[in-house]
């Protein structure tokens, strides 16, 4: 429901039929704060992790997955990660106030207070951990709690002090991948660690491109993203061709391995599509304009489905 419509529609009910009111505007603000809960979450993010955990773990389970146990893995995975961004937007809730694009968020426009965030962070990562832990296995519990702390305890703050701070995130971004592998009991082979290898680097693309278009409302913040650093975009655009070159011979390794199904028909596009990626974050370097940011950032959103479509099409 759009924030702006809740008035309008709760009028509408009142006047159809005026004792209807107090039931609909109670029904309004529930589904108004569930829905704030919700983007406090980061929903779009989790979704895409969600995404390329499930396939990892088909990856990781050639004879077909305990199907039960991999949902719940991506249910708890989501609890945790959900956490993370929670946790994330309550320690910049005053530095949000300062981009537009976060200033509405939940926390900094004060639709949700402190003391709810921060218990709603603590339940989802103690429910998250306890329910990997108990129900799928240790090993993934663990991963979930590196990648949570690497997040908010490493990568937040220092968002605030050094441009390395998108290797850090990269690395907590790149976890989840690793989670849905080990979900399946299966152990962490040269596989599991490509799959993770290739989303580390594709946030290289992924983010410069963000942070090329977002430069003026992180330099606000006092975000020392690389394109505040050096607002050329020189090195971010050498960045993101570097991230997106170096994923296309990562990308390749399944196909190297006596395991693999289809190597030849993966391989052609496995570098059709880390090559058009390379190609448009090549254009973006020279460039450095928004269109081209743009266009890098809708390639990577369209990449990673994508590669983790043709993993398991020709399951290598
Ligand atoms: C260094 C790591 C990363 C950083 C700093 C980062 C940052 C961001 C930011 C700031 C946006 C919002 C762009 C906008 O509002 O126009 C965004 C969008 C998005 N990111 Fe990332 N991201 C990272 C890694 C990831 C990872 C690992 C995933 C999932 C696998 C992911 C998935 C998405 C998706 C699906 C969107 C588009 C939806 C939305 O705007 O919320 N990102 N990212
Ligand atoms: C299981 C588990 C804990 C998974 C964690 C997955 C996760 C949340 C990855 C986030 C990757 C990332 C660095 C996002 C940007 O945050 P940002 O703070 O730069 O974005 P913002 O400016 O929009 O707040």
């Amino acid at each position: 429901m759009n924030r702006q419509n809740r008035p309008q529609i709760i009028a509408e009910a009142a006047s159809a039929d005026p004792r209807s009111v107090g039931v609909v505007s109670v029904l309004a603000a529930v589904v108004s704060r569930l829905s704030d809960y919700l983007e406090l979450t980061k929903p779009r993010i989790v979704v895409l992790e969600l995404i390329v955990a499930g396939a990892a773990a088909a990856l990781a389970s050639p004879q077909g997955m305990n199907v039960p146990v991999v949902i719940q893995a991506l249910a708890a995975t989501a609890l945790v990660a959900g956490s993370a961004s929670i946790a994330n937007q309550w320690l910049e809730r005053r530095i949000d106030l300062r981009m537009r694009r976060t200033a509405n968020r939940p926390l900094p426009a004060g639709r949700v207070t402190n003391a709810e965030a921060l218990i709603l962070s603590a339940v989802t990562l103690i429910a998250g951990v306890a329910w990997l832990g108990v129900q799928v296995n240790w090993t993934t519990a663990l991963l979930g709690v590196a990648s949570w702390i690497t997040y908010v305890v490493i990568y937040t703050p220092m968002k605030q002090r050094s441009s390395a701070n998108t290797a850090v995130g990269a690395v907590a971004g790149a976890i989840p991948i690793l989670m849905g592998w080990t979900a399946t009991g299966a152990p962490l082979t040269l596989t599991a660690w490509t799959l993770a290898g290739v989303l580390f680097l594709w946030q290289f693309p992924h983010f410069m491109a963000i942070a090329w278009l977002y430069r003026s409302e992180y330099a606000k913040a006092g975000h020392q993203m690389l394109t505040v650093v050096d607002p050329t975009g020189a090195r971010p655009g050498a960045q993101a061709i570097l991230g997106a070159a170096l994923l296309i011979p990562v990308s390749m390794i399944p196909a190297t391995l006596p395991t693999s199904g289809s190597p030849v028909l993966y391989s052609l596009w496995a570098i059709a599509l880390g090559g058009t990626q390379l190609a448009i974050a090549t254009r973006f370097a020279l460039r450095r304009d928004d269109a081209s940011a743009r266009w890098l950032l809708r390639a990577s959103l369209v990449y990673l489905p994508a590669w983790m479509t043709l993993l398991l099409m020709v399951s290598v």
